[in-house]
């Protein structure tokens, strides 16, 4: 097959987001012929599966090929120059949430290998790795789309992008940026009833795919303030990192220092009444109580955290994992632009992910 139509597809993850992605892969190829989409490349932390001539892996037997396959992962550096040395255009697909894998997103980028990912770690983390992925893209021509690491597969940072490339002022991003906070108070402090035990929310979070793999790195607040980070720079602020404005933590201190997320699980129960004591701070005021954040750009200010809302609020109003995500600009006035719906979850994730991907196919494949 001649190089111009084909696309080979190295993808790095292949947990609830990247089993998601490759069965929506697998609708996508069978209903776009050209170019031919071939997956040269699959790994997870301990396991991989390539050809050492770039030959396809059927993409329907992937993830049992892999579960059953003897070879380890290449490092970092031999999966760039594994991909640069393909006969075709290669997207790199990153399903981890790896710093590592992030923190090699320049070197990619910098040998032509665009990249897709949900992975927040390469865009919130120092703002030189930030400023290095975009000036390797620019150098190289190679494409990267991150939709999924803001509000899953919801549209934020492309609408976000488009309000700024078309000249509108962004003034002030707030909501509602968790599906795991979200799901966790609109079931444990709902405006109808009595509202679950927290820790058995969180548990059921988890295993509904929306929590971060380390659930702390939710209840913590590090996730929300790495989404701000993120919309904070594309909005124009050069943030420096998401520990550099403040957040607030849901992790009782008792069990800061435990050291994994299976025994941080275990003792949650033990600290379920500081987080009722919230819940009835909020009740007393006729209130309910909700993790958000927002990023006011005129004062630079990004903050992170609990506050209470009217019941008539619609933060107060969300179902399941929704966030909700309000721009304030120059343009729409004081009624902002309103993004909401399911902001976690393996298909609405890799939905944003295989948008992206198509959206670099269009561009490479020309
Ligand atoms: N779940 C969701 O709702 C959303 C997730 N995201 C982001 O999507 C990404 C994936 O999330 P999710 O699928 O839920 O996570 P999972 O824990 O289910 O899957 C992660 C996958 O990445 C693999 N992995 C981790 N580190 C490495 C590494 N260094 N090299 C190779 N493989 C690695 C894991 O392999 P192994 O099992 O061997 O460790 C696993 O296959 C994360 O960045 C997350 O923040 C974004 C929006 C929503
Ligand atoms: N753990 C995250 C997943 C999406 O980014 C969340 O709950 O929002
Ligand atoms: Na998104």
């Amino acid at each position: 097959m001649s190089s111009a139509n084909q696309v080979l597809i190295a993808i790095i993850g292949a947990g609830g987001v990247g089993k998601c992605f490759l069965s929506q892969l697998q609708t996508l190829a069978s209903r776009r012929p050209t170019p031919k989409l071939s997956i040269c490349y699959i790994s997870t932390s301990k396991k991989a599966l390539f050809n050492n001539d770039y030959s396809p892996i059927p993409t329907e037997t992937a993830v049992d090929e892999l579960a059953a396959s003897t070879k380890v992962p290449f490092a970092l550096p031999n999966i760039v120059d594994y991909l640069a040395a393909a006969p075709s255009k290669v997207i790199l697909v990153d399903n981890t949430s790896s710093q590592d894998v992030a923190d090699a997103y320049p070197s990619f980028l910098s040998r032509g290998i665009s990249i897709v990912t949900p992975n927040k770690k390469a865009f919130s983390g120092s703002y030189k790795l930030w400023q290095e992925i975009f000036a390797a893209a620019a150098d190289s021509g190679a494409k990267v789309y991150h939709e999924s690491s803001v509000g899953a597969g919801l549209p934020v940072i492309s609408t976000l992008k488009d309000l700024v490339d078309t000249g509108d002022e962004v003034t002030k991003i707030e909501g509602v940026f968790s599906g795991t906070m979200s799901f966790l108070f609109n079931s444990f402090a709902p405006l109808e009833g009595s509202g679950g035990q927290w820790s058995a929310e969180v548990k059921k979070a988890k295993e509904l795919g929306y929590t971060e793999p380390d659930p702390r790195d939710d209840l913590n607040g590090l996730d929300v303030a790495r989404k701000l980070t993120i919309l904070a720079r594309l909005a124009g602020l050069p943030v420096e990192s998401p520990t550099s404005f403040p957040v607030q933590s849901l992790i009782p201190k008792e069990l800061e220092s435990v050291s994994s997320g299976d025994e941080f699980l275990q003792r949650l129960p033990e600290f379920d009444s500081q987080m009722e004591e919230t819940k009835a701070a909020a009740g007393n005021q006729g209130k309910v109580v909700r993790f958000v954040g927002s990023i006011d750009v005129a004062t630079k200010a990004v903050k992170v955290g609990l506050e209470m809302f009217d019941r008539s609020h619609p933060i107060a109003a969300l179902k399941g994992s929704d966030n909700i995500i309000s721009f304030y600009t120059k343009r729409y006035g004081s009624n902002p632009l309103i993004v909401q719906g399911a902001g976690a979850g393996g298909d609405v994730t890799a939905m944003g992910v295989t948008s992206d991907l198509l959206k670099v196919i269009s561009q490479i494949s020309k």
